[in-house]
């Protein structure tokens, strides 16, 4: 992409789908991204909601996610293919708590080949280890988990939706792979605590980048 295309094309749109078991968070991961709340309260996803949210990545490309948040009883449903047909992007998404959602995951990546295997491109999955403020409690192994990245080829993520550790940094990460863009450490390590209301303080640069991102 030239620089011209990226000061002044359009927003490029990328499809992120997030699935995985029911409570497991992907709807407070979403609503955490797009909204920077947080509710304790489970309410359960039927069918599916949807997000938008523009960020501005590095080199000022504007780029709209569009975050399908696909409810947790949709697996084995009619309409899951058609949520997942032309995603750039899919979360798979379990509960570090929760060995079962992690289980399950496979079942679920088995859809996404399934609708993805005809498909000229592939999307990016990423495998995402959710409720890591309940450090305390995980029963899902950090080695399962990377074994599991590894022998798929997934990126990686642990994050919370609850305290929003990582969230914006998963999602970046995530909208800068499917476009190439290499993030370097310093934006890393901005974005990996909370809001992107909370880039600004440690550098002029980052605080324009963070006002600039839009609700
Ligand atoms: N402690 C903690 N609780 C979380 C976190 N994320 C979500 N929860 C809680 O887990 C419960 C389920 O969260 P949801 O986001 O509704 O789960 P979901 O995966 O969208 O569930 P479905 O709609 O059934 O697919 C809610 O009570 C949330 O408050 C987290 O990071 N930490």
């Amino acid at each position: 992409m030239s620089d011209s295309d990226s000061e002044e094309g359009p927003d490029r749109q990328l499809k992120l789908v997030v699935l995985g078991d029911g409570t497991c968070g992907k709807t407070s991961l979403a609503t955490r991204f797009a909204q920077e709340t947080f509710g304790k309260q489970y309410k359960q996803t039927i069918g599916l909601d949807f997000f938008l949210k523009r960020i501005i990545l590095p080199g000022n490309l504007n780029v709209t996610l569009q975050v399908w948040d696909v409810g947790g009883q949709t697996i084995g449903g009619k309409m899951l293919d058609k949520y997942i047909y032309g995603a750039q992007g899919i979360l798979l998404v379990y509960d570090i708590t929760n060995c079962q959602s992690f289980e399950n995951l496979e079942d679920w990546y088995n859809v996404v080949k399934k609708v993805t295997e005809e498909s000229e491109t592939q999307p990016l999955v990423a495998l995402v280890g959710n409720k890591i403020d309940l450090e305390h409690m995980r029963t899902v192994k950090v080695d399962k988990h990377q074994r599991f990245c590894q022998e798929n080829n997934f990126s990686s993520h642990f994050v919370s939706a609850k305290t929003g550790d990582s969230v914006f940094l998963c999602f970046q990460r995530i909208a800068a792979d499917i476009l190439g863009i290499k993030l370097n450490k310093a934006e890393m390590e901005q974005s990996q605590h909370g809001s992107v209301y909370n880039l600004c303080g440690s550098g002029q640069e980052n605080c324009i980048t963070s006002s600039k991102m839009a609700k």
